[in-house]
């Protein structure tokens, strides 16, 4: 990993920090040097307390390095050249009205105020791809939208009751694929692999022949109800999309109240699952775990009337690695032979006469076939598209809905948080123009530190009076900063990963969906898959997906059912740019270039939330205004230990999971090109913690141990070339171990 030793780049208000402050958590010594630094004003750059011992040396020694004029990466030079190259590096906040003054390294405070160079604009790695700005994009004819020459549902002669239940839900023609697979289903007993773009209505094209054909039943004189038996099961890969479709089927049942779903997906008590299934069920929606704990536990669990096994977003349940668990469900159907009759000898025969399995992807991999080749038997395949029926073609082929406008930015490592507040700023600023926006980031980590930054800090708890949903979001929803201001509409920012608690996750993703102010969710990829909310009209992809298909599932989420939707991706220079020629195989994109997010973003005044900070001079140019935002972000992590400890998770964990991208894609995302210490900014951090990879050092150590004379003299060497190599080879090896790639 390259190192170029940064410099610092912190303004410390020439005040001291308030008296008597108390620091909590992190180990002693911080907390004590916190408190020194806070009482006396910082003696040596607040690094002191940002990291541990090793971060404190290498401060000192870049200090060291700077102040003799003899840093290790860029040119040599006298201090004051180097200050004076540094205001024409800042582009147009060479003109700022802060100067630029030299770090001192002895730190008296006693000598006025400390300055120190915010180098946000320089030592940047250069963009190698073009930049073209607003290229005019007029977008296609949607790819996923309700067919306009097909009447109504009707005429794929479904039953009229469900038509009408569907004109209800405002949906009268179906979609490409919803005219597929419907009469498919209606009329066959063989299997089906169903594939098609993400927004698609896959849902609808496997639920309403089903029904139909459930409903079918009660017009031989015997009414079906719910001890009839379970006639369906729909696997989803996670608890949300469990839920997602059980409230979908469950809309669509209503009007025939003796018709019953549940939905089984862990995350509450297994008893109260038992006492549903026992009561009786005739569509089962879980998630893999689950169902195969029920197969094998519950005994009211009678799977002789099951005609139909469901197995939703079918790479997803792969990559999750629920192989054994459907390999369980799958084995036991095959066992169990089929029933001809309910218990009180009402005839089945409208059902299929043999069990159909169904798996459904908007993305086809290896793994969904290999799951097809577990599952299916004489299967047909049906996608959206004419000439799309051979499934081997489409392998290798993700495609988004033609109408998502997608556009990319490359950005270097240290200007992106204060990109992507640029970003957030522009498109909030505007009322009623952007009012749900999804971020994906790599990590739940990183997803709590980008929350915590950018949420009002003025926003406390819920009041004790609070009703029981306002408790279970209270730390998973609150106001955003930076970009709610006065002159915008208020935002309202969620956060969402796998690592909260289930209630806190549906009552987070209700209230994003049904928040009525612009409003951003913050998340991982636990929802990228499924997550059905029309309103989202962007998604940002802070951090690449970890597969391309997973990029496809993630700007998904936008530009379903025939809507417009952007969606915009942040790349860094360098091998990074690779992959822009992989986003071209699927739908051609766009590019914006950072600097002109910056300039839109900061065009209008900075507004900081209430902080104990010192407001902020403001500055007049946007690079200005991005050195300002930076330095303020910084500092908010100085005084508060909590949120620093949150960037340095986050920045840990990013780190971990940047090796976990797919081995083919990895080429693009090459952690020995990675620069820690500019990724630590990114982070709000002055440069990267130590302890990435809990085995990187001690497998240094070892090797050391182990080595021979040329280890030894590696020993000696100072920082820099080839001991950074080797670090960043072993850091490589060390990550790759702990998420056992390779
Ligand atoms: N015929 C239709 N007309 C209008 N809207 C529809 C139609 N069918 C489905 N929809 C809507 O489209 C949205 C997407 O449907 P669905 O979630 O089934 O898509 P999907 O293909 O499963 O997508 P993904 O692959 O992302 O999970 C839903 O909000 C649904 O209500």
């Amino acid at each position: 990993m390259a190192d170029d030793g940064m410099l610092l780049n912190f303004e410390l208000s020439s005040e001291p920090y308030k008296a008597g402050v108390k620091f909590k958590g992190g180990r002693w010594r911080e907390r004590k040097r916190a408190e020194r630094v806070a009482r006396n004003g910082p003696s040596i750059p607040a690094t002191a307390y940002s990291g541990g011992d090793e971060e404190l040396r290498s401060t000192k020694r870049r200090r060291v390095d700077e102040d003799s004029g003899h840093h290790q990466s860029h040119t040599p030079g006298t201090q004051s050249k180097r200050f004076e190259s540094l205001a024409h590096d800042g582009g147009p906040s060479s003109h700022s009205s802060r100067p630029h003054k030299p770090a001192r390294a002895d730190g008296d405070a006693s000598r006025g105020p400390r300055q120190v160079i915010s180098r946000l604009f320089s030592f940047n790695p250069t963009q190698a791809t073009a930049a073209e700005d607003e290229v005019e994009w007029v977008a296609p004819e949607a790819t996923n939208a309700p067919l306009a020459d097909v009447a109504n549902f009707g005429s794929l002669t479904l039953s009229s009751r469900l038509v009408d239940e569907l004109t209800k839900m405002k949906l009268e023609r179906p979609t490409a694929i919803q005219q597929k697979v419907i009469p498919h289903l209606l009329t066959s007993s063989s299997d089906a692999f169903v594939q098609a773009e993400t927004g698609s209505g896959k849902t609808f094209s496997y639920l309403l022949p089903m029904i139909h054909r459930i409903l079918l039943l009660s017009n031989s004189g015997k009414q079906i109800h719910r001890d009839s038996g379970v006639f369906a099961i729909i696997v989803s890969p996670t608890r949300e999309l469990a839920r997602q479709v059980h409230t979908v089927l469950e809309q669509l049942i209503r009007p025939f109240p003796w018709l019953v779903s549940t939905a089984i997906t862990g995350g509450e008590s297994k008893k109260a699952e038992k006492a549903r299934i026992r009561k009786g069920v005739n569509f089962l929606v879980a998630t893999p775990g689950r169902l195969a704990d029920h197969i094998d536990n519950t005994k009211a669990l009678n799977l002789g009337t099951v005609r139909w096994l469901i197995m939703d977003e079918g790479d997803r349940l792969m990559d999750l690695g629920f192989e054994e668990d459907l390999k369980k469900a799958i084995t036991r159907l095959r066992d169990i032979p089929i029933v001809q009759r309910t218990e009180d000898g009402t005839p089945l025969d409208k059902l299929p006469e043999r069990r159909v399995t169904v798996l459904c992807s908007a993305t086809m991999k290896m793994n969904v076939q290999k799951l097809g080749e577990m599952s299916l038997a004489d299967a047909t395949f049906l996608a959206a598209e004419k000439g799309d029926e051979d499934p081997t073609i489409e392998m290798a082929v993700h495609k988004a809905p033609a109408q998502l406008h997608q556009y990319y930015t490359v950005v270097p490592s240290k200007l992106r948080l204060v990109t992507l507040i640029a970003y957030l700023k522009s498109v909030f600023s505007r009322r009623g123009r952007t009012m749900k926006a999804v971020i994906f980031m790599s990590c739940a980590d990183s997803v709590d530190f980008h929350y915590e930054m950018l949420r009002d800090p003025a926003v406390t708890d819920p009041p004790a009076s609070a009703t029981k949903e306002a408790e279970l979001v209270s730390k998973t929803v609150s106001k955003a900063a930076y970009f709610t201001t006065a002159a915008s509409p208020e935002v309202m920012m969620h956060r969402m990963h796998g690592s909260l608690s289930q209630p806190v996750r549906t009552a987070t993703i209700r209230s994003f969906s049904e928040c009525k102010t612009p409003s951003l969710l913050v998340t991982t990829d636990v929802s990228s898959r499924g997550l059905d909310i029309p309103a989202v009209d962007l998604v940002i992809e802070y951090d690449p997906a970890f597969s391309f298909s997973d990029h496809i599932h993630r700007v998904g989420r936008t530009a379903r059912a025939g809507r417009p939707g952007d969606a915009l991706l942040f790349l860094l220079p360098g091998p990074e740019e690779g992959y822009i020629e992989l986003l071209k195989s699927s739908t051609p994109p766009s590019s914006q270039s950072h600097e002109s997010i910056l300039k839109k973003g900061f065009m209008a005044k900075l507004e900081f939330p209430v902080t104990t900070q010192a407001k902020p001079e403001d500055d007049e140019s946007y690079h200005g205004k991005a050195e300002t935002l930076q330095l303020h972000l910084e500092q908010r992590l100085l005084i508060d230990s909590k949120r620093l400890e949150l960037a340095r998770n986050g920045f840990k964990s990013h780190i971990r999971a940047y090796a976990t991208h797919v081995k083919d894609e990895r080429v693009h995302f090459d952690m020995t090109q990675m620069h820690l210490g500019h990724v630590a900014k990114s982070f709000g951090l002055r440069e990267a913690p130590g302890g990435i990879g809990s085995g990187i050092e001690r497998k240094s150590k070892k090797g050391r141990r182990d080595s021979s004379k040329a280890d030894d003299t590696t020993k000696e060497q100072k920082p820099g070339g080839d001991v950074i190599k080797r670090k960043s080879a072993m850091l490589m090896r060390a990550v790759a171990d702990e998420f056992n790639i390779g």
